[in-house]
């Protein structure tokens, strides 16, 4: 008999761990019918489409999802930006780590970036929900209490011990 794996497919993924002046993360709950993680929190983010680049994808995540706009200034300098950089020349935007995950019918690559509006002195930014998922900001020391996916233990553990 033949040996036949399937194989699954890969995405890569951006997210954006959002941090505002009190040092309170974004989050929000997945709340899309049939999702395979519904329920559950997470960070902003979602998949990169063909002939975006990392860093386009967040930018464009966040603005859809939360309503965050982040100066295109972010995108030009992102073209020469490979997942293997540890940051950008974007002085709100870092990336932290980038994790595989398989789950039961995809792999994700997801890029976790911590974005610090704190550090943004040129524009006022306030978050909005805009696909009607409940949003929340949460301590950092209160954070791994909360439910996320499996994929995101490093980071909730890196974000509650102030690490990030
Ligand atoms: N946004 C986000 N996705 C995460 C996190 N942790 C984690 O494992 N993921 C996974 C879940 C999904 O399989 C994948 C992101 O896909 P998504 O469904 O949010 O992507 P999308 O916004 O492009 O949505 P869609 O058009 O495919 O519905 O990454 C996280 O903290 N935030």
């Amino acid at each position: 008999m033949k040996n036949e794996t399937i194989q699954k497919k890969r995405v890569e993924v951006s997210v954006g761990i959002i941090e505002n002046d009190k040092n309170e993360i974004l989050v929000c709950r997945r709340n899309k019918k049939g999702d395979h993680l519904f329920g559950l929190l997470e960070f902003p983010g979602g998949k990169v489409e063909k002939g975006e680049t990392i860093v386009d994808c967040l930018i464009r995540e966040l603005y859809e999802e939360v309503d965050i706009n982040l100066p295109s200034s972010s995108s030009s300098s992102s073209s020469s930006f490979s997942s293997n950089d540890d940051s950008t020349s974007f002085s709100l935007i870092k990336l932290i780590e980038i994790v595989e995950f398989e789950y039961k019918d995809i792999i994700c690559n997801i890029h976790f970036f911590k974005v610090n509006l704190q550090n943004n002195t040129t524009q006022q930014i306030s978050p909005k929900p805009k696909e009607g998922q409940p949003m929340f900001w949460i301590k950092k020391n209160e954070i791994d209490y909360l439910q996320f996916p499996e994929s995101n233990k490093n980071v909730i553990e890196l974000l509650n011990q102030n690490k990030i």
